[in-house]
C-alpha cells in the first residue's frame, strides 16, 4: 500500500487580507521578524519602556520594513495608535477572557487574529472569534499555540489536531504560534496551517527553517490554483525547491546503492530496475506517464551515477570531491562499460552538447 500525500482542501476556505498579504488562499504565510511576509509587534513586551508607545514602535518596524504589521496591545489605551498605523491587530491568548478589550479590538476596522491559550478550549475560542467576527466584518483569523501567560515566559505549543478542526469547522484562516522554536513548522504546514506566527523578533535561522517549511512541505502537501502569473511562479518555485530537496537526497541514496552493490556504477546498470522504477512514478504522475517520465528518470539516474563515480574517483585518489563549478573534466566523463546500455537516445553526458 502506499501512502499519498492528501492535498488540503483550500477551495472554501474564507480568505482574509492582511494588508498586502492574503491568509487562507495561496501558500501559507510566515509572520515574525525581519525576513518574514509580516512582521508583528507586542506591546506587552514594551511596557515598562519609556512613553512613546504604539506610534513609536510602529515607526520604528515601518522605518525598516513596507510590508504588513500587526500589533498585540497591552491595553485598550493602545487600540487608537493602533487603528491608525497597524494592518491588523492581535488578541493574545493572555486576552481572550477580557471581552471587553476583544469587542474594543474587533472595533478598530483592522483583521483580527484572536489566539487560543492553554486554558482556552475549542468552543470558547471560536466563540471569541465569532464575536470578533460580527464586529470585524469577519475577517478573523485563528492562532492555535504560542501564547505566553506573562511576557516573556514559554510560548505553548500548537495543539495541531486541535487547529486542524478549528478551521474546519470555522472556515476561517488558522495560524500555528511557534514562538522561536521552529521544529513543528513542517508539521503544522503539513496540517494546514495558513501561516506560521513566530515570535516578534525570532532568530534569523527561525524565520529561515519556517519560511522553508512553508516552500518545501507546502509544495508537497497543498494544491495551488494561482491565478496571475506572479502566483503561478510563486507556487512553480516552491515545487522546485522540494524538487531540489528530494534530488539531493536521491543522489546520496544512489551513490550509497552504488557502494552496496557488487557492481556499482555505469557498469552496474540494472535498465530492468529502472523500467520498474519509472513504471511506478507514472503512477503518482499520471499526466506525464512513462513515456515523459523515462528520459526524465534517465538524466536524473545518469546524474547520480556521474556524481558516486566522481566521488569514488574522489576518494581513490585519496582526496576530496571538489565543487562541481571545480571539477576538472577530464577523467570524470569517461563511460564505464555498459553505461546506457540499452536506452535509446540516451541523454547526453553533462557538459555536452546533443
Ligand atoms: C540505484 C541502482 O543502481 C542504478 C541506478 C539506479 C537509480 O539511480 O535509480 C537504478 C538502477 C541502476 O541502474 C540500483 O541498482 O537500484
Amino acid at each position: 500500500m502506499s501512502l499519498t500525500v492528501q492535498p488540503t482542501e483550500r477551495a472554501e476556505r474564507g480568505a482574509v487580507r492582511l494588508g498586502t498579504l492574503t491568509l487562507g488562499a495561496g501558500p501559507a504565510v510566515v509572520i515574525g521578524g525581519p525576513g518574514a511576509d509580516a512582521r508583528w509587534i507586542d506591546l506587552r513586551e514594551r511596557l515598562g519602556r519609556p512613553a512613546g508607545g504604539t506610534a513609536d514602535a510602529l515607526a520604528e518596524v515601518r522605518a525598516c520594513w513596507a510590508g504588513p504589521v500587526l500589533v498585540e496591545p497591552s491595553s485598550a489605551d493602545d487600540l487608537p495608535g493602533i487603528a491608525a498605523g497597524a494592518d491588523g491587530v492581535v488578541v493574545g491568548a493572555a486576552w481572550t477572557r477580557d471581552l471587553r478589550l476583544v469587542r474594543a479590538v474587533s472595533r478598530l476596522g483592522l483583521p483580527v487574529v484572536v489566539q487560543r491559550g492553554p486554558a482556552t478550549s475549542l468552543e470558547e475560542w471560536l466563540a471569541v472569534a465569532d464575536y470578533c467576527a460580527a464586529d470585524a466584518g469577519d475577517r478573523v483569523v485563528l492562532c492555535e499555540g504560542g501564547g505566553r501567560g506573562r511576557a516573556g515566559s514559554p510560548v505553548a505549543a500548537p495543539d495541531l489536531a486541535l487547529m486542524r478542526g478549528a478551521r474546519e469547522r470555522s472556515g476561517r484562516p488558522v495560524l500555528a504560534g511557534l514562538g522561536d522554536d521552529p521544529a513543528l513548522a513542517a508539521a503544522a504546514v503539513a496540517a494546514g496551517a495558513d501561516g506560521l506566527l513566530l515570535s516578534p523578533d525570532p532568530s534569523r535561522r527561525t524565520t529561515a527553517a519556517a519560511q522553508e517549511a512553508v516552500r518545501v512541505v507546502g509544495a508537497l502537501t497543498r494544491r495551488e490554483e494561482p491565478g496571475s502569473v506572479p502566483a503561478a511562479r510563486g507556487a512553480i518555485d516552491r515545487v522546485d525547491a522540494a524538487l531540489a530537496v528530494l534530488l539531493e537526497r536521491r543522489a546520496e541514496l544512489a551513490g550509497t546503492v552504488q557502494r552496496l552493490k557488487p557492481v556499482g556504477g555505469f557498469a552496474g546498470r540494472d535498465m530492468e530496475r529502472e523500467r520498474r522504477l519509472v513504471a511506478e512514478m507514472a503512477r503518482r504522475a499520471p499526466s506525464l506517464g512513462e513515456a515523459r517520465l523515462a528520459p526524465i528518470m534517465n538524466a536524473v539516474i545518469e546524474a547520480g551515477l556521474h556524481l558516486a563515480e566522481e566521488r569514488r574517483a574522489g576518494e581513490s585518489r585519496g582526496g576530496t570531491v571538489p565543487p562541481a563549478g571545480e571539477r576538472a573534466a577530464d577523467g570524470l566523463r569517461e563511460r564505464a562499460p555498459g553505461s546506457g546500455e540499452g536506452r535509446a537516445g540516451s541523454t547526453p553526458r553533462q557538459g555536452e552538447r546533443a
